[in-house]
Protein backbone atom coordinates (compact mmCIF):
# COMPACT_ATOMS: atom_id res chain seq x y z
CA UNK A 1 0.00 0.00 0.00
CA UNK A 2 1.28 3.51 -0.70
CA UNK A 3 2.78 5.37 2.15
CA UNK A 4 1.51 8.71 0.80
CA UNK A 5 -1.12 10.78 2.75
CA UNK A 6 -4.30 8.84 2.80
CA UNK A 7 -7.08 11.92 1.86
CA UNK A 8 -11.08 11.63 2.41
CA UNK A 9 -12.63 10.72 -0.99
CA UNK A 10 -15.76 12.54 -1.12
CA UNK A 11 -18.88 10.75 -1.85
CA UNK A 12 -22.38 11.80 -3.39
CA UNK A 13 -23.78 11.67 -0.34
CA UNK A 14 -21.64 14.11 0.84
CA UNK A 15 -19.87 11.38 3.41
CA UNK A 16 -16.08 11.19 3.04
CA UNK A 17 -14.82 7.45 2.62
CA UNK A 18 -10.82 7.39 4.11
CA UNK A 19 -9.04 5.02 1.35
CA UNK A 20 -7.13 2.99 4.00
CA UNK A 21 -10.82 1.93 5.86
CA UNK A 22 -13.47 1.63 3.02
CA UNK A 23 -11.35 1.70 -0.42
CA UNK A 24 -7.69 0.66 -0.72
CA UNK A 25 -7.83 -2.05 2.00
CA UNK A 26 -9.52 -5.38 1.61
CA UNK A 27 -11.58 -6.40 3.65
CA UNK A 28 -9.46 -8.35 5.99
CA UNK A 29 -6.03 -7.25 7.59
CA UNK A 30 -3.13 -6.93 5.51
CA UNK A 31 -0.91 -7.85 8.03
CA UNK A 32 -2.70 -11.42 8.43
CA UNK A 33 -2.23 -12.13 4.79
CA UNK A 34 0.95 -13.17 2.77
CA UNK A 35 3.18 -10.96 1.25
CA UNK A 36 1.92 -12.53 -2.57
CA UNK A 37 -1.87 -11.96 -1.33
CA UNK A 38 -0.68 -8.60 -0.23
CA UNK A 39 0.16 -7.35 -3.56
CA UNK A 40 -2.99 -9.00 -4.99
CA UNK A 41 -5.22 -7.28 -2.22
CA UNK A 42 -3.48 -4.10 -3.17
CA UNK A 43 -3.97 -4.07 -6.92
CA UNK A 44 -8.05 -5.19 -5.88
CA UNK A 45 -8.19 -2.07 -3.80
CA UNK A 46 -7.15 0.25 -7.03
CA UNK A 47 -9.20 -1.16 -9.03
CA UNK A 48 -12.07 -0.64 -6.58
CA UNK A 49 -11.27 2.50 -6.11
CA UNK A 50 -11.38 2.87 -9.82
CA UNK A 51 -14.68 1.31 -9.77
CA UNK A 52 -16.26 3.37 -7.01
CA UNK A 53 -15.10 6.43 -8.83
CA UNK A 54 -16.65 6.18 -12.27
CA UNK A 55 -19.78 4.65 -10.43
CA UNK A 56 -20.11 8.28 -8.41
CA UNK A 57 -19.78 10.19 -11.48
CA UNK A 58 -22.62 8.71 -12.84
CA UNK A 59 -24.91 11.03 -11.33
CA UNK A 60 -22.99 13.79 -12.27
CA UNK A 61 -21.95 16.76 -14.39
CA UNK A 62 -18.06 16.28 -15.50
CA UNK A 63 -16.84 19.62 -15.48
CA UNK A 64 -12.81 19.57 -16.72
CA UNK A 65 -10.86 22.76 -15.29
CA UNK A 66 -6.60 23.15 -15.95
CA UNK A 67 -4.61 21.21 -13.53
CA UNK A 68 -1.75 23.19 -14.01
CA UNK A 69 -0.15 26.00 -15.42
CA UNK A 70 -1.20 30.19 -15.99
CA UNK A 71 -5.31 28.92 -15.96
CA UNK A 72 -4.93 26.69 -12.81
CA UNK A 73 -4.91 29.26 -9.83
CA UNK A 74 -7.45 31.74 -11.25
CA UNK A 75 -9.73 29.03 -11.85
CA UNK A 76 -9.81 27.50 -9.24
CA UNK A 77 -10.52 30.91 -7.13
CA UNK A 78 -13.00 31.49 -9.08
CA UNK A 79 -14.70 28.03 -7.91
CA UNK A 80 -13.67 28.89 -4.39
CA UNK A 81 -15.82 31.87 -4.94
CA UNK A 82 -18.70 30.13 -6.54
CA UNK A 83 -18.95 27.71 -3.23
CA UNK A 84 -17.80 24.77 -5.35
CA UNK A 85 -16.44 23.00 -2.59
CA UNK A 86 -14.30 19.55 -3.31
CA UNK A 87 -11.36 17.35 -1.97
CA UNK A 88 -9.06 16.39 -4.50
CA UNK A 89 -7.09 13.39 -3.12
CA UNK A 90 -3.85 13.39 -3.94
CA UNK A 91 -2.31 12.55 -7.41
CA UNK A 92 -6.14 12.16 -8.79
CA UNK A 93 -7.51 14.14 -11.41
CA UNK A 94 -11.04 13.42 -10.89
CA UNK A 95 -12.63 14.94 -7.89
CA UNK A 96 -16.22 14.93 -6.53
CA UNK A 97 -18.01 18.00 -5.51
CA UNK A 98 -19.58 18.12 -2.10
CA UNK A 99 -22.35 20.38 -2.19
CA UNK A 100 -23.04 19.42 -6.11
CA UNK A 101 -23.90 16.29 -8.40
CA UNK A 102 -20.44 17.89 -9.98
CA UNK A 103 -16.93 16.34 -10.52
CA UNK A 104 -14.16 18.35 -11.53
CA UNK A 105 -12.01 16.46 -14.08
CA UNK A 106 -8.10 18.09 -13.82
CA UNK A 107 -6.68 18.17 -17.25
CA UNK A 108 -4.38 20.24 -19.25
CA UNK A 109 -5.72 23.49 -20.61
CA UNK A 110 -4.61 22.38 -23.83
CA UNK A 111 -6.98 19.15 -23.74
CA UNK A 112 -9.99 20.41 -22.68
CA UNK A 113 -11.33 21.84 -25.58
CA UNK A 114 -11.34 17.83 -27.17
CA UNK A 115 -12.88 16.46 -24.17
CA UNK A 116 -16.01 19.01 -24.35
CA UNK A 117 -16.29 19.20 -27.53
CA UNK A 118 -16.54 15.22 -27.79
CA UNK A 119 -18.92 15.08 -25.32
CA UNK A 120 -16.52 13.50 -22.71
CA UNK A 121 -17.07 16.22 -20.30
CA UNK A 122 -20.10 18.33 -19.44
CA UNK A 123 -18.46 22.09 -18.91
CA UNK A 124 -14.99 23.17 -19.34
CA UNK A 125 -12.73 25.84 -18.65
CA UNK A 126 -10.17 26.69 -20.77
CA UNK A 127 -8.27 29.53 -23.01
CA UNK A 128 -9.57 30.53 -26.51
CA UNK A 129 -6.31 30.51 -27.78
CA UNK A 130 -6.34 26.80 -27.24
CA UNK A 131 -9.56 26.13 -28.72
CA UNK A 132 -8.87 27.74 -31.85
CA UNK A 133 -5.71 25.50 -32.19
CA UNK A 134 -7.88 22.42 -31.17
CA UNK A 135 -10.00 22.25 -34.71
CA UNK A 136 -12.82 21.99 -32.46
CA UNK A 137 -14.08 25.57 -31.76
CA UNK A 138 -17.01 24.85 -34.09
CA UNK A 139 -18.40 22.14 -31.86
CA UNK A 140 -17.99 24.81 -29.15
CA UNK A 141 -19.72 27.47 -27.18
CA UNK A 142 -18.36 30.13 -25.31
CA UNK A 143 -20.47 30.68 -22.16
CA UNK A 144 -18.94 33.59 -20.57
CA UNK A 145 -15.57 35.17 -20.90
CA UNK A 146 -13.56 34.80 -17.54
CA UNK A 147 -11.47 38.10 -17.59
CA UNK A 148 -8.24 36.15 -16.97
CA UNK A 149 -5.52 34.63 -18.79
CA UNK A 150 -5.51 37.32 -21.19
CA UNK A 151 -3.09 36.88 -23.54
CA UNK A 152 -2.07 37.55 -27.22
CA UNK A 153 -0.66 34.97 -29.95
CA UNK A 154 1.75 36.82 -32.16
CA UNK A 155 4.51 36.37 -34.82
CA UNK A 156 7.88 37.41 -33.48
CA UNK A 157 11.34 37.60 -34.88
CA UNK A 158 14.56 38.87 -33.09
CA UNK A 159 15.17 42.83 -32.95
CA UNK A 160 17.86 43.13 -35.21
CA UNK A 161 17.35 40.42 -37.47
CA UNK A 162 16.65 40.12 -41.41
CA UNK A 163 13.22 39.37 -41.19
CA UNK A 164 11.08 42.28 -39.48
CA UNK A 165 7.46 41.25 -41.56
CA UNK A 166 5.67 38.59 -41.66
CA UNK A 167 6.28 38.49 -45.49
CA UNK A 168 9.98 38.82 -45.34
CA UNK A 169 9.44 35.93 -42.76
CA UNK A 170 7.70 33.89 -45.76
CA UNK A 171 9.72 30.69 -46.45
CA UNK A 172 11.72 30.91 -43.94
CA UNK A 173 11.69 28.77 -40.39
CA UNK A 174 8.69 29.57 -37.84
CA UNK A 175 9.06 27.48 -34.80
CA UNK A 176 5.51 27.39 -32.17
CA UNK A 177 3.33 25.15 -30.04
CA UNK A 178 0.44 26.56 -32.41
CA UNK A 179 1.40 24.68 -35.29
CA UNK A 180 -2.31 24.76 -36.77
CA UNK A 181 -3.24 28.40 -36.50
CA UNK A 182 0.12 29.00 -37.38
CA UNK A 183 0.16 26.83 -40.00
CA UNK A 184 -2.97 28.43 -41.79
CA UNK A 185 -1.59 31.87 -40.98
CA UNK A 186 1.77 31.01 -43.25
CA UNK A 187 -0.04 29.25 -46.00
CA UNK A 188 -1.77 32.47 -46.60
CA UNK A 189 0.98 34.61 -46.35
CA UNK A 190 2.82 32.78 -48.65
CA UNK A 191 0.26 32.96 -51.16
CA UNK A 192 0.11 36.49 -51.20
CA UNK A 193 3.79 36.56 -51.09
CA UNK A 194 3.90 34.63 -54.14
CA UNK A 195 7.85 33.75 -53.32
CA UNK A 196 6.81 30.14 -54.49
CA UNK A 197 8.51 29.65 -51.04
CA UNK A 198 6.46 27.28 -47.95
CA UNK A 199 6.93 28.47 -44.58
CA UNK A 200 8.69 25.25 -42.67
CA UNK A 201 6.38 25.40 -39.01
CA UNK A 202 7.94 23.37 -36.63
CA UNK A 203 6.30 22.65 -33.61
CA UNK A 204 7.90 23.06 -30.05
CA UNK A 205 6.33 22.21 -26.80
CA UNK A 206 7.60 25.08 -24.73
CA UNK A 207 10.35 27.49 -24.18
CA UNK A 208 9.57 28.67 -27.80
CA UNK A 209 11.41 31.98 -27.24
CA UNK A 210 14.83 30.54 -26.85
CA UNK A 211 14.27 28.69 -30.98
CA UNK A 212 15.71 31.86 -32.37
CA UNK A 213 18.63 31.86 -30.50
CA UNK A 214 19.54 28.78 -30.78
CA UNK A 215 19.79 28.73 -34.77
CA UNK A 216 16.22 26.55 -34.94
CA UNK A 217 14.04 29.35 -35.98
CA UNK A 218 14.25 32.53 -37.90
CA UNK A 219 10.93 33.78 -36.07
CA UNK A 220 8.41 32.31 -33.67
CA UNK A 221 4.55 32.15 -33.00
CA UNK A 222 3.99 32.25 -29.39
CA UNK A 223 2.00 33.70 -26.63
CA UNK A 224 2.46 37.19 -25.47
CA UNK A 225 1.16 38.92 -21.80
CA UNK A 226 3.95 41.13 -20.43
CA UNK A 227 5.68 41.15 -23.25
CA UNK A 228 8.72 40.08 -20.36
CA UNK A 229 9.54 36.53 -22.04
CA UNK A 230 9.64 38.07 -25.16
CA UNK A 231 12.20 41.26 -24.45
CA UNK A 232 14.55 39.11 -22.27
CA UNK A 233 14.78 36.82 -25.58
CA UNK A 234 15.84 39.79 -27.70
CA UNK A 235 12.60 39.75 -29.57
CA UNK A 236 9.65 41.62 -30.68
CA UNK A 237 6.28 41.28 -32.28
CA UNK A 238 5.39 41.74 -35.61
CA UNK A 239 2.11 40.41 -35.94
CA UNK A 240 -0.61 39.31 -33.66
CA UNK A 241 -2.47 36.41 -34.81
CA UNK A 242 -5.25 36.49 -32.03
CA UNK A 243 -6.59 37.74 -28.64
CA UNK A 244 -6.90 35.15 -26.01
CA UNK A 245 -8.66 34.82 -22.60
CA UNK A 246 -9.88 32.10 -20.20
CA UNK A 247 -13.73 31.04 -21.14
CA UNK A 248 -16.09 28.75 -19.51
CA UNK A 249 -17.58 26.93 -22.64
CA UNK A 250 -20.06 23.47 -23.14
CA UNK A 251 -20.46 21.24 -26.21
CA UNK A 252 -22.74 22.63 -28.67
CA UNK A 253 -24.53 19.30 -29.01
CA UNK A 254 -26.34 18.75 -25.97
CA UNK A 255 -24.79 16.56 -23.58
CA UNK A 256 -26.38 13.08 -22.81
CA UNK A 257 -25.32 13.69 -19.36
CA UNK A 258 -26.95 16.67 -18.85
CA UNK A 259 -30.13 15.30 -17.49
CA UNK A 260 -33.25 17.32 -16.52
CA UNK A 261 -32.12 16.99 -12.81
CA UNK A 262 -28.21 18.28 -14.21
CA UNK A 263 -28.95 20.32 -16.87
CA UNK A 264 -29.94 23.85 -13.82
CA UNK A 265 -26.24 23.39 -13.16
CA UNK A 266 -24.81 25.09 -16.25
CA UNK A 267 -26.85 28.13 -15.76
CA UNK A 268 -26.06 28.12 -11.86
CA UNK A 269 -22.53 28.12 -12.10
CA UNK A 270 -22.32 30.74 -15.50
CA UNK A 271 -24.41 33.33 -13.24
CA UNK A 272 -22.26 32.34 -9.96
CA UNK A 273 -18.92 32.77 -12.07
CA UNK A 274 -20.02 36.22 -13.74
CA UNK A 275 -21.17 36.77 -9.81
CA UNK A 276 -17.39 36.85 -8.85
CA UNK A 277 -15.84 37.81 -11.52
CA UNK A 278 -18.23 41.54 -11.48
CA UNK A 279 -17.83 41.41 -8.09
CA UNK A 280 -13.29 41.89 -8.41
CA UNK A 281 -14.53 44.19 -11.45
CA UNK A 282 -17.02 46.58 -9.87
CA UNK A 283 -17.05 48.66 -6.86
CA UNK A 284 -20.54 50.27 -5.26
CA UNK A 285 -19.88 53.96 -5.00
CA UNK A 286 -22.23 55.67 -2.49
CA UNK A 287 -22.87 59.79 -2.36
CA UNK A 288 -24.68 62.31 -1.88
CA UNK A 289 -25.52 65.69 -4.13
CA UNK A 290 -27.72 68.51 -4.71
CA UNK A 291 -31.13 67.79 -6.73
CA UNK A 292 -29.72 70.31 -9.41
CA UNK A 293 -25.93 69.01 -9.80
CA UNK A 294 -27.61 65.56 -10.24
CA UNK A 295 -27.68 65.29 -14.21
CA UNK A 296 -23.64 65.93 -14.05
CA UNK A 297 -23.19 63.48 -11.58
CA UNK A 298 -24.75 60.83 -12.77
CA UNK A 299 -23.31 60.91 -16.10
CA UNK A 300 -19.90 60.32 -14.48
CA UNK A 301 -21.58 57.37 -12.29
CA UNK A 302 -24.32 55.98 -14.91
CA UNK A 303 -24.24 52.73 -13.06
CA UNK A 304 -24.23 48.96 -14.95
CA UNK A 305 -27.83 49.39 -15.96
CA UNK A 306 -28.63 52.82 -14.23
CA UNK A 307 -27.91 54.51 -10.43
CA UNK A 308 -30.20 54.42 -7.92
CA UNK A 309 -31.33 57.65 -6.79
CA UNK A 310 -33.26 58.21 -3.63
CA UNK A 311 -34.28 61.51 -1.88
CA UNK A 312 -32.67 62.79 1.60
CA UNK A 313 -34.98 63.91 4.52
CA UNK A 314 -32.88 67.24 3.53
CA UNK A 315 -34.91 69.37 1.49
CA UNK A 316 -32.89 69.46 -1.96
CA UNK A 317 -30.59 66.86 -1.67
CA UNK A 318 -30.70 63.03 -2.97
CA UNK A 319 -28.28 59.92 -2.38
CA UNK A 320 -27.13 57.97 -5.37
CA UNK A 321 -25.47 54.75 -5.62
CA UNK A 322 -24.37 52.68 -8.53
CA UNK A 323 -21.45 50.31 -9.59
CA UNK A 324 -18.16 52.00 -10.89
CA UNK A 325 -15.49 49.78 -12.22
CA UNK A 326 -12.52 49.62 -9.88
CA UNK A 327 -10.06 50.44 -12.05
CA UNK A 328 -11.61 54.17 -12.32
CA UNK A 329 -12.44 54.23 -8.90
CA UNK A 330 -10.30 57.25 -7.85
CA UNK A 331 -10.68 58.82 -10.70
CA UNK A 332 -14.58 58.96 -10.45
CA UNK A 333 -13.96 59.99 -6.77
CA UNK A 334 -11.90 62.90 -8.28
CA UNK A 335 -14.87 64.14 -11.12
CA UNK A 336 -17.53 63.68 -8.45
CA UNK A 337 -15.82 65.44 -6.42
CA UNK A 338 -15.79 68.50 -8.51
CA UNK A 339 -19.18 67.64 -9.28
CA UNK A 340 -20.41 68.69 -6.03
CA UNK A 341 -20.83 65.36 -4.44
CA UNK A 342 -20.06 64.99 -0.76
CA UNK A 343 -19.83 61.88 1.53
CA UNK A 344 -18.85 59.67 -1.07
CA UNK A 345 -18.08 56.19 0.08
CA UNK A 346 -17.14 53.21 -1.77
CA UNK A 347 -17.45 49.84 -1.23
CA UNK A 348 -15.62 46.67 -2.09
CA UNK A 349 -18.41 43.73 -2.81
CA UNK A 350 -17.56 40.05 -1.80
CA UNK A 351 -20.26 38.35 -4.22
CA UNK A 352 -23.11 39.79 -6.13
CA UNK A 353 -25.53 38.74 -8.80
CA UNK A 354 -25.24 40.56 -12.79
CA UNK A 355 -27.39 39.62 -15.77
CA UNK A 356 -25.46 37.85 -17.61
N1 LIG B 1 1.78 34.58 -20.21
C1 LIG B 1 0.51 34.28 -20.15
N2 LIG B 1 -0.35 35.14 -19.62
C2 LIG B 1 -1.65 34.86 -19.54
N3 LIG B 1 -2.21 33.72 -19.99
C3 LIG B 1 -1.40 32.84 -20.53
C4 LIG B 1 0.00 33.08 -20.63
N4 LIG B 1 0.55 32.02 -21.18
C5 LIG B 1 -0.45 31.17 -21.40
N5 LIG B 1 -1.63 31.66 -21.04
C6 LIG B 1 -2.96 31.02 -21.11
O1 LIG B 1 -2.89 29.86 -20.30
C7 LIG B 1 -3.09 28.70 -21.11
C8 LIG B 1 -2.22 27.59 -20.59
O2 LIG B 1 -0.87 27.95 -20.83
P1 LIG B 1 0.32 27.25 -20.05
O3 LIG B 1 1.57 27.44 -20.89
O4 LIG B 1 0.38 27.75 -18.67
O5 LIG B 1 -0.22 25.79 -20.11
P2 LIG B 1 0.25 24.44 -19.64
O6 LIG B 1 -0.98 23.60 -19.50
O7 LIG B 1 1.17 24.56 -18.46
O8 LIG B 1 1.00 23.93 -20.93
P3 LIG B 1 2.50 23.64 -21.24
O9 LIG B 1 2.89 22.49 -20.38
O10 LIG B 1 2.46 23.36 -22.71
O11 LIG B 1 3.24 24.96 -20.92
C9 LIG B 1 -2.77 29.16 -22.52
O12 LIG B 1 -3.40 28.35 -23.46
C10 LIG B 1 -3.29 30.58 -22.52
O13 LIG B 1 -4.68 30.59 -22.70
O1 LIG C 1 4.59 37.97 -22.02
P1 LIG C 1 4.90 37.23 -20.78
O2 LIG C 1 4.14 37.77 -19.59
O3 LIG C 1 6.36 37.14 -20.51
O4 LIG C 1 4.33 35.75 -20.96
C1 LIG C 1 4.64 34.99 -22.08
C2 LIG C 1 5.14 33.63 -21.75
O5 LIG C 1 4.13 32.92 -21.01
C3 LIG C 1 3.91 31.66 -21.64
O6 LIG C 1 4.81 30.70 -21.24
P2 LIG C 1 4.91 30.07 -19.79
O7 LIG C 1 5.64 30.98 -18.88
O8 LIG C 1 3.52 29.71 -19.34
O9 LIG C 1 5.78 28.77 -19.99
P3 LIG C 1 6.13 27.87 -21.25
O10 LIG C 1 7.14 28.64 -22.04
O11 LIG C 1 6.69 26.64 -20.67
O12 LIG C 1 4.86 27.62 -22.02
C4 LIG C 1 4.20 31.94 -23.11
O13 LIG C 1 4.49 30.76 -23.82
C5 LIG C 1 5.38 32.88 -23.03
O14 LIG C 1 6.60 32.18 -22.97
Amino acid sequence: MSSEPQTPVPQPNGTDLTPSSSLILPPTSEHSQPASSRTNKSSFGAESTMSLLVESLKDRMLFAVPKKGRLMEKTLELLAGADVKYNRAHRLDVALVQNHPIALVFLPAADIPRFVALGSVALGITGQDVIAESTHAEQITELLPLGYGKCSLQVQVPVSGPYQSVEELSGARVATSFEVLAGEFFSKVDEKAGKGKKTRVEYVGGSVEAACALGMADGIVDLVESGDTMRAAGLHAIHTLLTSEAVLITSRAPHPSLTPALAPLVPMLKSRFAGVLAAKRYVYASYNIRREQLPSALKITPGRRAPTVSPLEEDGWVAVSAMVERKAMAKTMDELERAGAEDVLIFAMDNCRVGV
